[in-house]
C-alpha cells in the first residue's frame, strides 16, 4: 500500500492529522480520549500520562477556545515524516454540490457586533476584542474529510493543515476540525520555544501592483500595528515567568493564499526544560490574536456580543511528545464539519479605528481558505 493511500484510509478511520511544511503527524488507531471536565484539565492529565507511556506516544488534538470548555485529546502512537501530507490522496469522491449557504450571523449583524465591540473599547472597558462569525454551508452529501484535506494541503503549502476528530459522547454523527492555520502557537524542542503570533490583515489582490500596495499599507498601519502589538506583549509576558531570553523583533508581512498578516517571529528559552509544550499552552492560550485585551473582560465581551459557540474555532490545536516537545497552532481558518454540515469561522481583531465594513471583508477573505478548498475543484 501506498503512503498517501494508508494515511487516506487513516484519515477515513478517525486519524488525526497536521501537515505542514517542514513535517507531518498522523495518529491513527484506536487511542483513548484524555478525560477531562475541561480543556485545561485535558491539557494536565495529558501531560501526567505522557510520563508514564511508550516513547513513541502523543497526546494530539485540540483544545477549545474557551478551556473551561471540554476539547478533545487523545493518546495514542504517532508517526512523524518530513515534508507535508503525501497527495493525492486516493479516494477522492469529486465535488459535494453545496445545496445552500447561509451566514451566521448576516454580514449587517457582524458590523453591529462590531459596533457593540467598539462601544465597550470607547467605553474603556477592553483594549481590543476579537468577533467572530460562520458560514454554514449544507451539501447534498457527507463532507469528505480526506477530500477536505488534500484541498487544504495542496492550496495552503506553508501553512498547517489539519484534520482532528472531536469527541462528543451525546453525539453519534462523527465531528471534525479542519482547517489550514499560519499561526504557530508555539514550538517547543528542548529548552527552545518559538512563537509566531499574527495580528493585523489585510485582504489580498489577484491584482500583483494592488496586492503589493495593500501589503506595504498593512506594515505602515498604525491601526494594525496597535491590534498587533496587544498580542506581542500578551505572549512575552505570559512566556516570562518560564523563559530567560525572550527575542521579539519588528513585525514582518506574511501572505497566505487570501491575506496578508503582520507576524512576530519570537524565541526564548525556558528556564526549566520540566516545563512543557501543554504547560505554555496552558499558559498562553487565548491570546489576544484570537481573544483581545485585557483577556477576561474581552472574554466577557465576546460572550455578550458575538452569540456564537466558538467550540475548538480559535483554540489551541496540535500534539506533544514524552519528553515534552511539541507544536501547536492557533485554530484559525477552520471549519467544523459534521455530516453534510460544514461551518466555518472566521474573526478580526477590533481596535478604536476599525472600521465595521472593512472588518466584514477581512473576515470573508479569511473563509476563503475553507470555502475554496470546500467547493471548487
Ligand atoms: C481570528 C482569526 O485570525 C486571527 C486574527 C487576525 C487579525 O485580526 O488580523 C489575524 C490572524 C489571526 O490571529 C481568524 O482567521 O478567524
Amino acid at each position: 500500500m501506498s503512503e498517501p493511500e494508508a494515511v487516506a484510509l487513516a484519515v477515513q478511520a478517525g486519524a488525526t492529522v497536521f501537515s505542514g511544511e517542514k513535517s507531518t503527524l498522523v495518529q491513527t488507531g484506536p487511542r483513548p480520549p484524555v478525560p477531562g471536565g475541561s480543556g485545561l484539565e485535558q491539557l494536565r492529565r495529558a501531560a501526567a500520562a505522557l510520563e508514564r507511556a511508550d516513547p513513541d506516544v502523543v497526546v494530539a488534538g485540540a483544545v477549545p477556545f474557551d478551556l473551561t470548555r471540554p476539547g478533545s485529546l487523545r493518546l495514542g502512537p504517532a508517526r512523524t515524516a518530513p515534508g507535508p501530507l503525501p497527495l493525492p490522496l486516493p479516494g477522492a469522491r469529486g465535488q459535494v454540490t453545496v445545496a445552500r449557504s447561509r451566514p451566521v450571523p448576516p454580514p449587517s449583524g457582524y458590523a453591529d457586533a462590531v459596533r457593540a465591540g467598539l462601544a465597550q473599547i470607547r467605553a474603556g472597558r477592553v483594549d481590543k476584542v476579537v468577533l467572530a462569525r460562520t458560514l454554514q454551508l449544507e451539501a447534498l452529501d457527507d463532507w469528505s474529510i480526506p477530500d477536505l484535506l488534500s484541498e487544504l494541503v495542496s492550496r495552503n503549502p506553508s501553512a498547517t493543515a489539519l484534520a482532528v476528530p472531536l469527541d462528543d459522547p451525546a453525539d453519534r454523527q462523527a465531528r471534525w476540525l479542519v482547517g489550514a492555520t499560519p499561526e504557530l502557537l508555539l514550538r517547543r524542542r528542548g529548552p527552545s520555544v518559538l512563537l509566531r503570533p499574527m495580528a493585523g490583515s489585510i485582504p489580498r489582490s489577484p491584482e500583483p501592483d494592488e496586492d503589493i500596495r495593500r501589503s506595504d499599507a498593512l506594515l505602515t498601519s498604525d491601526k494594525d500595528r496597535r491590534e498587533h502589538r496587544f498580542v506581542v506583549d500578551a505572549v512575552v509576558e505570559a512566556l516570562s515567568p518560564f523563559c530567560r531570553t525572550i527575542t521579539a523583533p519588528e513585525p514582518e508581512l506574511v501572505a497566505t493564499p487570501a491575506v496578508w498578516h503582520l507576524a512576530t517571529r519570537i524565541t526564548a528559552l525556558l528556564n526549566d526544560t520540566a516545563t512543557t509544550s501543554v504547560d505554555l499552552v496552558a499558559a498562553l492560550h487565548p491570546t489576544p490574536a484570537v481573544g483581545g485585551s485585557p483577556r477576561k473582560a474581552a472574554l466577557e465581551v465576546i460572550g455578550e456580543v458575538e452569540g456564537l459557540d466558538r467550540g475548538c474555532y480559535a483554540g489551541a490545536v496540535g500534539w506533544q511528545d514524552v519528553h515534552g516537545d511539541g507544536e501547536w497552532v492557533v485554530a484559525v481558518r477552520c471549519a467544523e464539519v459534521k455530516g453534510r454540515t460544514l461551518r466555518i469561522f472566521a474573526g478580526a481583531g477590533i481596535v478604536e479605528g476599525s472600521d465595521p465594513d472593512a472588518e466584514v471583508v477581512e473576515t470573508a477573505a479569511k473563509m476563503r481558505t475553507v470555502l475554496d478548498a470546500a467547493t471548487s475543484r
